[in-house]
């Protein structure tokens, strides 16, 4: 049930989950599965119900959602020093439901081998994997396997026909996919004609495809994902229509909707074994600007997303003492690798054109194209307006450089790094992204995705279609950090990607694109290319590209790993069942636990978050059998 801020602060909560997203909705509803347990969720955003900018897939419509206050908290970066001087924008979703009220909808894992690099990472066994002891399941409860039962139960998979699968030339494995989850699974039904021979160039360059992609496979695969759509509406399937919904009227599961959090409260005294608890939740109302504390009884929950959820628990006193202090906070917890360790991805479009006899969702800047093929989406549920994302591809490095280029960035790479005196948390990491670089690797170290549009409204012209081929390096070398700019709790967090701080991570981005560019060189894409458009055909040398780079990447909108679940003394923010050090019931469930970035989009592993922090809750207080 909704509720207002006054009647939320006098409820007699068990617990309260901070954020309404993508994992803290999909956790919150579970957890009031109990029917002893009563639940609040503060979210800062409206319930954008019924909304159609939101549930229409069609990707060209978020134009009017991204960067939009009623949808985006609209996050800018500080100025990248690498990439021209220029703040990219960091697309957050604002309403129930979060990020996967705004996304692109791909509903996808990363390969197993990144799972068990989680579980890898682990406490308190890090420490003997880092001194080079044998391996062993040390994040207790995070490893594919683990993680698996997780992503399937969110899921409830439509899966394309045979027939569909044998003209999308893809496979779909019944067996590894949810069927009885709220999520809404299916592949996109609206293909442009401009996307199969990206699919035949890949898959020429020997990437696989007629599997299920998520079957633990990290790389050289092609595929047409599968996206958070509902098939028989043709509707986006997110957090707050399929999760929330149809548990709205459970009594026990409180929302409380354009509420932000201020800061958690913490007792006064440590417990007898050193913690601080969390005892409620202070609120402002962003309507009547009041402020008010709801008290708990059990545990609450940070789930803001790998940007907020940083900022509240700095908000509430715990982070780096000194940081804290100088902005007036008061320091409870000295914890200072909270907002360290952030990570993203970054992306690069290239524009090219096709013939405009292929239809693209380029038709939709026509007004009356546009206006037709709304009706007829209106109508009958098909055509353009249902289109998702419909090829993605990851690759490993040897598929981009050879052998001795990659036996040279690796030097260059460990002479940078171990100038750098690098803490004890970081060189783990390090170890385990490394062998990336290994020329045998088959790890992801690259996506390519393809879109039938321009990626570019500047270059855009009218009765002419388009398509855009993304590159997307998956895990970046370098680190940036998330932190308060203040003590004013609405002040936006200082946001600071740290681009290209690793020269190989400018390397990479560079061969990645310039390898996505000679794609349109092959056959058969090399047939439907007319033009290249941006960036125009006369950029050669790797200044000209860099500078591309440089003038135009952006994100495609992962923030994650800046509450990482390690060793505290690694860097740690949380433990393995989510507990903040230092507390006894505050813990963090949202992408931000990660402790490294995944060579995939995050959204199936942030539910998958939220489902097993309901879990590891449920079973903490003997309700999971
Ligand atoms: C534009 C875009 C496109 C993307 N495309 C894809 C894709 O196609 N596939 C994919 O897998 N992933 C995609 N992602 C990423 C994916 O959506 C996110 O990684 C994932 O949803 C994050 O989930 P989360 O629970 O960590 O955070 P969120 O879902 O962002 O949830 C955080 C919630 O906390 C609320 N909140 C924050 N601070 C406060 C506060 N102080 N008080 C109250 N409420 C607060 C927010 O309003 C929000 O509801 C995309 C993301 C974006 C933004």
């Amino acid at each position: 049930i909704e509720v207002d801020a006054t009647t939320f602060a006098k409820q007699n909560f068990d617990f309260i989950v901070c954020g309404g997203g993508t994992a803290g909705t999909a956790l919150a509803v579970r957890l009031s599965e109990i029917s002893s347990f009563k639940v609040g969720v503060i979210e800062g955003g409206k319930y954008h119900k019924d909304d159609l900018k939101i549930l229409t897939p069609q990707g060209i419509n978020f134009a009017d959602v991204w960067n939009n206050p009623e949808y985006d908290w609209m996050f800018k970066t500080t100025p990248q020093r690498n990439l021209a001087g220029r703040s990219i924008d960091i697309v957050r979703g604002k309403g129930l439901g979060g990020s996967s009220m705004v996304n692109l909808m791909g509903f996808l894992r990363a390969g197993k081998v990144e799972y068990d690099q989680i579980g890898q990472l682990g406490n308190p066994g890090a420490r003997k994997l880092f001194t080079g002891a044998r391996n062993h399941w040390l994040n207790p409860g995070w490893s594919w396997n683990e993680i698996t039962p997780y992503f399937m139960k969110a899921e409830n998979a439509s899966l394309p026909t045979k027939n569909e699968t044998e003209e999308i030339h893809a496979g779909y494995d019944p067996a590894i996919r949810g069927h009885k989850g709220p999520i809404q699974t299916s592949v996109t039904s609206w293909f442009s004609e401009a996307i199969p021979p990206f699919f035949d160039v890949l898959v020429g360059m020997g990437m696989q495809a007629d599997r299920d992609f998520n079957d633990g496979t990290d790389a050289n695969f092609v595929w047409p994902p599968i996206l958070a759509i509902d098939p028989d509406t043709e509707t986006r399937s997110y957090a707050a229509n399929s999760y929330y919904e149809p548990n709205a009227k459970r009594k026990n599961l409180v929302v409380l909707l354009q509420s932000q959090v201020l800061k958690v409260e913490l007792s006064a005294k440590k417990d007898k074994n050193g913690n601080l608890r969390a005892t409620g939740v202070t609120y402002q109302d962003m309507i009547t600007n009041k402020t008010y504390t709801a008290s708990v009884k059990k545990d609450v929950i940070v789930s803001g997303g790998g940007i907020q959820s940083p900022q509240m628990l700095e908000l509430s006193g715990i982070g780096n003492k000194t940081l804290l202090e100088s902005f007036g906070i008061k320091s409870r917890i000295d914890l200072p690798d909270i907002g360290e360790n952030y990570q993203d991805h970054l992306i690069s479009f290239q524009s090219f054109e096709v013939p405009n006899t292929m239809e693209t969702w380029d038709i939709l800047y026509d007004p009356e194209k546009n206006a037709s093929a709304y009706e007829e989406y209106m109508q009958n549920h098909t055509g353009v307006y249902t289109a998702g994302v419909s090829v993605i591809s990851y690759m490993s490095l040897n598929k981009v450089v050879d052998a001795a280029t990659l036996k040279n960035w690796t030097a260059e790479l460990d002479r940078e790094f171990f100038a750098r005196n690098p803490s004890p948390g970081r060189r783990l990491q390090y170890a385990i992204q490394r062998k990336r670089l290994d020329p045998h690797s088959n790890e992801a170290s690259i996506e390519y995705y393809a879109a039938p549009s321009n990626a570019y409204a500047d270059t855009r012209e009218p009765n002419k279609s388009y398509m855009q081929i993304a590159c997307i390096p998956s895990h970046q070398f370098s680190r940036g950090s998330i932190h308060v700019k203040s003590g004013n709790p609405l002040d936006h967090p200082g946001i600071d990607l740290n681009t290209f701080d690793f020269t190989i991570d400018k390397r990479i981005m560079l061969a990645g694109t310039r390898l996505g560019h000679n794609l349109t060189d092959k056959m058969p894409l090399k047939q439907i290319v007319v033009n290249d458009v941006k960036p125009p055909a006369h950029t050669d040398t790797d200044d000209e590209w860099n500078e591309f780079i440089a003038q135009t990447a952006s994100t495609p909108f992962h923030p994650c790993c800046t509450n990482s679940m390690l060793p505290r003394e690694l860097g740690g923010v949380v433990n393995p069942r989510l507990v903040v050090y230092g507390t006894s019931n505050l813990r963090v469930a949202d992408v931000s636990i990660l402790p490294m970035i995944l060579g995939t989009h995050l959204m199936a592993t942030a539910y998958a978050i939220g489902e097993r922090a309901a879990d590891f809750i449920k079973e903490d207080y003997g309700v999971l059998h």
